[in-house]
C-alpha cells in the first residue's frame, strides 16, 4: 500500500510497468489513499467499471490544501499565512510548492484518467501553476519565506471573483478523448464545484449509467487519520482476500 502518488500519477511508462508487475505477479498493490486520501474514488471507478459501465468524463477538487486554502482565503489575510497553517496541518505535502504548483493535482487525475484504461501522458494535462517564478526557484529550505510572492497574484485573482460574485476553486478537468486540464478557475457561487467545506475534495464522475447528472463524491480530501484510514482498508482489503 501506499498514499505516494509519483509511481501511477508520473510518467506512462512507469504507470505500465506497475500494472504489467500487478498482473503478472498477482501482487497486491493498495493505492487508495492516492486520490482522495479516505474517499472511495479509485474503488468507485473500478466497480463501475467492473459492472460493464465506461467513464465518459471526470472534473472535480482533488486537493485538499488547495480547497482548504481557498474556502479559509478571504482577501485581507496574506494567502501566504493560510499556506503556512496547511503545511503545519499536514494537508500540503512535505514541499507546498507540489500543490502549488498543481503538479499534484496533475498526478491524481493521471491516476483516475489511467484507472479508465486510457494512456494518458502527463505531458497531455494542461497545468495553470499558481507559484510564480520567484517562489519556483528558491531552494526547499527557502520556501516558507519565499511564500509571500503568492500574495499579491491571490489578492487580485480573489478580488476578481468577488467583484463577480463567483468563487475560486482549484480544478481538474478530462473528458474523453478531448483535453485534461488542472487550474484555478471561477465558478458561480451555486455552482456544485463551489460547494464543500475545509478540505472537501468534490469528483463528478460521467459514464454511461452516469451520461446526464454525474455521480458525485464529496469528502475531506487531505489530512493524517483519512489517508491513513485508506492504507488501512487497503490492508484489511487485501488480508481478506479482496483482489485491488
Ligand atoms: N498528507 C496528506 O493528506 C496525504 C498525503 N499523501 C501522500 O503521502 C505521502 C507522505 O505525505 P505526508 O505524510 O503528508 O508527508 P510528511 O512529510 O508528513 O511525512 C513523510 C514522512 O516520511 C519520512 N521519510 C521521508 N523520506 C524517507 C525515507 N527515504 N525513508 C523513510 N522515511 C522517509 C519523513 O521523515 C516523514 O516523517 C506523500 O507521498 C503524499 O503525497 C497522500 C494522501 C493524503
Ligand atoms: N497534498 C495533498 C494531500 C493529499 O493527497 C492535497 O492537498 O490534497
Amino acid at each position: 500500500m501506499e498514499p505516494n502518488k509519483r509511481g501511477q500519477g508520473a510518467a506512462l511508462a512507469r504507470w505500465r510497468a506497475i500494472q504489467s508487475a500487478r498482473q503478472t505477479s498477482g501482487a497486491h498493490y493498495g493505492d487508495s489513499a492516492t486520490v482522495g486520501a479516505g474517499l472511495p474514488i479509485l474503488r468507485t471507478l473500478r466497480a463501475l467499471q467492473a459492472g460493464g459501465d465506461r467513464i465518459h468524463a471526470i472534473a472535480g477538487v482533488l486537493s485538499g490544501s488547495l480547497a482548504w486554502l481557498l474556502h479559509q482565503y478571504d482577501g485581507l489575510r496574506p494567502f501566504s499565512g493560510f499556506v503556512r497553517q496547511a503545511w503545519q496541518a499536514g494537508y500540503t505535502e512535505p514541499d507546498p510548492r507540489e500543490d502549488l504548483s498543481g503538479e499534484d493535482v496533475r498526478r491524481k487525475l493521471l491516476i483516475l484518467v489511467r484507472a479508465t484504461g486510457v494512456a494518458l501522458h502527463a505531458r497531455q494535462v494542461q497545468v495553470a501553476s499558481l507559484v510564480p517564478p520567484a517562489l519556483a526557484a528558491v531552494p526547499v529550505d527557502g520556501v516558507h519565506a519565499a511564500l509571500t510572492a503568492l500574495d499579491a497574484p491571490l489578492r487580485a485573482r480573489y478580488a476578481e471573483a468577488w467583484k463577480a460574485g463567483g468563487r475560486l476553486r482549484y480544478i481538474a478537468r478530462w473528458q474523453a478523448g478531448g483535453p485534461a486540464q488542472v487550474g484555478l478557475a471561477m465558478v458561480p457561487a451555486d455552482d456544485p464545484l463551489a460547494a464543500g467545506s475545509g478540505t472537501d475534495n468534490r469528483v463528478a464522475i460521467w459514464s454511461d449509467r452516469y451520461a446526464r447528472q454525474p455521480l458525485v463524491l464529496q469528502g475531506p480530501g487531505a489530512g493524517a487519520e483519512v489517508t491513513a484510514a485508506a492504507l488501512l482498508d487497503d490492508a484489511l482489503a487485501i488480508q481478506a482476500g479482496q483482489r485491488l
